[in-house]
């Protein structure tokens, strides 16, 4: 039996550029990788077939699971007969903006690679992996990265200055096609891509917390102002910065001071049932 892990990520800026002829959105995004995760069990087993079992029970198991569509598409690629049963223990909560689903899938790709002795590189599985969808090349790396194009461009950056991260989702689910198409361009407010850029490469905590930005934002809370009121209370109660991540609708608070996360955490706690306290990965890359 193989194990993969799967962590969730954050968006510490996503910019969206404009709207290409294929629909999708060119996009300019600081992600990095966060230790909430997924767990992946994969093992080999007769009869030829992908089984997926999963811990949480509305996660679909069939097709639409992106782990399922990772598996079939390796499967397909390179020729394999041989059956799978791939296990998710779900932790990241889901639709979420944290890309559980895509994280699977990640984790799904460099599993198999393992398993088959396909002897495949990070990149070619990045290659596989944006036919899942955008954001499952970033997964496939993790660490810390900048993600262009439509996410699927994906080059290194470095880690973020040591700090937690609180994590609070409301309990409603968003979809991401929907928020893009809810998207207004000509008012949006970009964020300074350079400015996170140059933060986290000085190792500048302030800086960081400053250059923060998500033009998703204003989107989701319009739709839907539980998000708004979970971001100011995160602030009230001391985070030094947050935002959403992704199309949402998790929001998360950056704090340097360990001191401060159990006030935060508590006070969200109160009235937010799916809140984590987690350390971010920083340079801890998934390919070996
Ligand atoms: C919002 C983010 O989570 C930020 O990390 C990602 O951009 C979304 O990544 P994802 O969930 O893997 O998204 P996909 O499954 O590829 O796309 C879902 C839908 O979002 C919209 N979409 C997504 C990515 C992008 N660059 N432009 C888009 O317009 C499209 O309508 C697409 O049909
Ligand atoms: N392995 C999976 N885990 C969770 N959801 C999955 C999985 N495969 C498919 N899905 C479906 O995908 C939808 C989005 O789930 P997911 O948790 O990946 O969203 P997300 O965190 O918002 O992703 P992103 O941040 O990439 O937009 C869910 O509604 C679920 O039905």
């Amino acid at each position: 039996m193989l194990y993969e892990k799967a962590p969730a990520k954050i968006n510490l800026t996503l910019d969206v550029l404009h709207k290409r002829l294929d629909g999708f959105h060119e996009v300019e995004m600081v992600m990095t990788t966060v230790d909430l995760a997924d767990r992946v069990w994969i093992r080999a087993i007769e009869g030829g077939q992908i089984k997926i079992k999963s811990s949480v029970q509305f996660v679909p198991t069939d097709r639409k699971n992106l782990a399922y569509q990772a598996a079939d598409l390796i499967r397909t690629t390179y020729g394999i007969k041989q059956g799978v049963e791939i296990t998710l223990e779900k932790r990241i909560p889901v639709a979420a903006g944290l890309a559980g689903g895509s994280s699977d899938a990640a984790a799904t790709l460099r599993g198999l690679n393992k398993l088959w002795k396909l002897g495949l590189g990070a990149d070619r599985l990045a290659e596989l992996g944006a036919q899942i969808g955008s954001d499952v090349p970033f997964c496939v790396y993790g660490g810390t990265a900048l993600a262009t194009g439509r996410g699927e461009v994906i080059q290194k950056i470095s880690a973020p200055p040591n700090c937690w991260v609180i994590l609070a989702k409301p309990v409603l689910s968003v979809s991401t096609g929907s928020i893009f198409k809810n998207l207004d361009l000509t008012s949006v407010q970009h964020p300074n891509t350079k400015d996170m850029l140059e933060a986290l490469k000085t190792g500048d905590y302030k800086g960081m917390c400053r250059s923060v930005g998500n033009v998703l934002e204003p989107v989701t809370m319009d739709l839907y102002p539980e998000v708004t009121v979970l971001k100011e209370q995160m602030i009230k109660f001391g985070a030094d910065t947050v935002q959403m991540s992704g199309s949402g609708p998790t929001v998360f608070g950056l704090v340097e001071h360990e001191s401060r996360v159990p006030r935060i955490y508590n006070g969200l706690k109160g009235f937010c049932r799916e809140v984590y306290a987690v350390r971010m990965l920083g340079e801890r890359h998934l390919f070996d």
